[in-house]
């Protein structure tokens, strides 16, 4: 009901002035309308976490509430500015706050965390054994973490060497300090000492001071340069790595969730090296050189230590192995959390015509709020470790401060090496203390960048032979200058036994998630001088048939053969060579007109004054006429004002879907293919566009081979002249011919697809009727 009456409030003010839609607006602020009292009803009432609190929901109630106080009652004083009104009552900050993402009371949050630490350590059947497995693992993993670093992270000597160095240097130094600190306050302290032993005491602080601070400096730097090196290569490496997977990859990997690992989960590689890592390391070794001091002061004493120093050990470990498995699954729910933030962008528009920002906001903050609940998990382990660690830890200097008084006072031990003992106690503690800390975000860190280096080497299911060396290969035709020798016309020469440019041998095409192959042994032969319609009912099969012969799948069963080569055997540039897609809704790139026609093809000139690769005024012309003979004009003055150079595409010149079209159309014959692929090339477009493209695609035949086009629109097959028809049902061939053919068999189910498009037979076509 709240809807209906959000979409007529909405429409009337589409179709009369703004003021009385501020005014019934500004009117519903004064009595809330129903919706929102309910909502805000349900939001008091319950205190369930997951309890999503919109206040008001649709763009037309971003009027409401806050205007409440600010706007007069008295609607006469509204005049027709109606812009100066809107923008006065729209609040930025209030609009934003209409939206309260819901978080736990903090009682809640904690007895949510005692639940989780009890079903930790208490339900989870055969704990012990289970955490030993995963800590095995864990090692193996990071060992593996390791050597991918080394290798695939660029962390190699040149700046790990350095790295390394400064990091033993700088905590040697941080070592030495306190046995000079030690000793400065023993000579003030003691007011004993000449002269001379201060001198040494304060110049040795000093330079180990300068020193500590020099090297610290240095070994920062240089960690946080190997990070950054860290995730620039991971990054660049992950992208191209992900770009060469098979297209069912991405059926199955959604694009946020790839971008999520790309972004938050790269970092964190980063972040281990130029942080993690360097505090564990320095840690450890302060932990190194502290530990020598205290033995050579009291063997005896740092025993006591040492046992306090196994128990906070101890306890970091638990504490490391809950922070894993909670990093892990953090990491899975903000990849999903992502992933419909993906989504919804990319859906953008659909949402906002079915006002879908509530329920899209809801999802977003569903998958959130999953992600919050660990991380506070995570925040309170982390209080919970800290405060047993501290603990322990006073209560183990306690006990060495008796044990120390108890030396002293039996004579055992001087007081100044006592002092210095007692500094070095603090200093080791603290170091150990810090290393747990460290490792348990090392743990977390290993299990985010182990997906990502899995990614990185994932070998894709569809992939180049290793080595090709295949006669037929060559670059696309503008490149060698070739122009088709054979354009596409109305008929082919496979009686006079002509091999076949492109063959598909028994070819069974299957999805993973599909019960029933989208293709099976499908036999077609398409020669030079083809015009191929594949046609059919929806979800017969047409689309898998032209993305197999591109090899986006490979078949299940049989082979495409491409000029007698198994595509299996071609690489990517080879196939692409040989074969261009004009797709039902092409996409440009924000480049330049030039860029985006010569796309994948490299620049051949250098500019003389800058040094840079440029395309040379050969390619110019090449890329000029393909446009034109596309429809595409770019000579001066032309109506569309476009040059080469004229940037498209995202946050450039915006063109119409004919022209993006008739753009993808010149991309496609610039290469003189063999064959040319067109995915329901019209299908998008109204006829006055249509008629444009279909004639840019008539004369784009006269630069290829071949054409194979899948089409709804039978109209086009007559347009383009094409000269057979594939008909195919539930994955088979059940028809193929001439389309006129095809048409006189009433009982066909091309002319049964016809009559519904009212398209007869050719006796009873008007001439000039060429698409419908
Ligand atoms: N990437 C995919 N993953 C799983 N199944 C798919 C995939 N692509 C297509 N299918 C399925 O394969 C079958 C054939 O689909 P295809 O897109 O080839 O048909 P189509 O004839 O081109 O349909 P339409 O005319 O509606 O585009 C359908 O049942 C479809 O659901």
């Amino acid at each position: 009901m709240a809807t209906a009456c959000s979409f007529s409030a909405h429409h009337q003010h589409q179709t009369t002035s703004l003021s009385p839609f501020i005014i019934s607006r500004v009117k519903s602020s004064v009595q809330p309308h129903r919706r929102q009292t309910k909502i805000l009803t349900k939001h008091r009432s319950s205190s369930q976490y997951r309890n999503y609190r919109w206040i008001s929901a649709s763009p037309s109630s971003l009027w409401t509430t806050t205007t409440t106080t600010t706007v007069s009652t008295d609607f006469d004083t509204i005049n027709n500015d109606d812009d100066a009104v809107a923008s006065s009552l729209y609040d930025p900050f209030a609009t934003a706050n209409k939206i309260e993402p819901q978080t736990k009371p903090l009682p809640e949050s904690m007895s949510f965390y005692a639940k989780y630490l009890i079903n930790y350590f208490c339900k989870t059947p055969k704990l012990g054994k289970k955490i030993r497995g995963q800590r095995r693992a864990m090692w193996k993993k990071l060992n593996e973490q390791r050597k991918n670093v080394m290798t695939l992270a660029g962390y190699t000597s040149d700046i790990v060497t350095p790295s390394f160095g400064f990091l033993f240097l700088g905590a040697l130094m941080t070592s030495i300090v306190p046995n000079y600190w030690g000793k400065c306050i023993q000579c003030v302290a003691t007011l004993s000492a000449t002269k001379g032993q201060l001198l040494e005491a304060i110049v040795g602080l000093g330079v180990t001071s300068t020193l500590e601070a020099l090297f610290t400096g240095i070994r920062g730097s240089l960690f946080w340069i190997g990070g950054c090196r860290a995730n620039y290569n991971v990054r660049v490496k992950l992208h191209r790595s992900l770009l060469l997977q098979e297209a069912a990859f991405f059926d199955t990997n959604e694009t946020g969730y790839l971008l999520s690992r790309l972004n938050s989960d790269v970092n964190k590689i980063g972040q281990v090296i130029s942080y993690h890592v360097n505090v564990v390391l320095r840690q450890f070794a302060q932990f190194v050189f502290g530990s020598i001091y205290l033995i050579k002061i009291s063997p005896k004493l740092s025993l006591w230590t040492f046992a306090g120093i196994v128990l906070v050990a101890w306890l970091s470990a638990v504490y490391g192995d809950l922070a894993r498995q909670l990093a892990e699954k953090v990491q899975d729910t903000f990849a999903d959390a992502t992933a419909v933030a993906e989504t919804s962008f990319s859906m953008s528009e659909t949402i906002r015509a079915f006002d879908g920002a509530e329920i899209e906001s809801d999802k977003f903050e569903a998958a959130q709020s999953k992600a919050l609940e660990l991380e506070e998990v995570q925040a309170w382990a982390y209080g919970t470790h800290k405060f047993l660690s501290d603990t322990l830890q006073s209560i183990l200097q306690v006990g060495l401060l008796v044990a120390c008084w108890a030396v002293g006072k039996s004579g055992g031990l001087p007081a100044s090496e006592l002092t210095t003992f007692m500094f070095y106690t603090g200093f080791v503690l603290e170091s150990s203390n810090e290393v747990g800390d460290q490792w348990a975000k090392i743990q977390q860190a290993v299990g985010a960048s182990s997906s990502v280096f899995d990614l990185i080497k994932r070998i894709p299911v569809i992939r180049d032979p290793p080595a090709s060396g295949n006669a037929s290969a060559s670059a696309p035709g503008i490149v060698n200058g070739a122009e088709a020798d054979s354009v596409v016309t109305n008929g082919h020469d496979s009686a006079n036994n002509v091999a076949p440019i492109i063959a598909l041998k028994n070819v069974t095409v299957e999805y993973e998630a599909m019960e029933r192959p989208a293709l099976m042994g499908i036999n077609a032969n398409i020669y030079s001088g083809d015009r191929v319609a594949l046609v059919g009912r929806s979800g017969s099969g047409k689309s898998s048939m032209l993305r197999t012969m591109l090899r986006f799948y490979d078949p299940s069963v049989g082979a495409i053969e491409l000029d007698g080569q198994d595509l299996r055997k071609l690489t990517r540039a080879e196939t692409a060579s040989h074969v261009s897609l004009v797709e039902q809704e092409p996409h440009v790139f924000p480049m330049s007109l030039m860029e985006n026609v010569l796309y994948g093809i490299d620049k051949d000139d250098v500019d003389s004054e800058t040094g840079k690769p440029q395309y040379s005024a050969k390619y110019r012309k090449k890329v000029a006429d393909c446009l034109s003979l596309a429809g595409i004009p770019v000579e001066p003055g032309n109506e569309l004002g476009l040059t080469l150079d004229t940037r498209i595409g995202e946050g450039g010149r915006s063109l119409s879907g004919g022209q993006r079209q008739r753009v993808a159309i010149a991309r496609a014959i610039i290469r003189s293919p063999q064959l040319l692929l067109l995915d329901e090339p019209t299908a998008a477009l109204d006829s006055e566009s249509e008629r444009k493209v279909v004639e840019s695609l008539q004369k784009a035949m006269e630069q290829t081979k071949s054409m194979v086009m899948v089409t709804h629109r039978l109209g086009v097959v007559r347009s383009l002249d094409v000269n057979r028809v594939i008909v195919l049902d539930r994955g088979e061939i059940v028809e193929e011919g001439h389309p006129e053919d095809l048409l006189q068999d009433e009982g066909s189910l091309y002319a049964a697809i016809a009559r519904e498009q009212g398209i007869t037979k050719m006796s009873t076509l008007g001439q000039n009727q060429l698409t419908k």
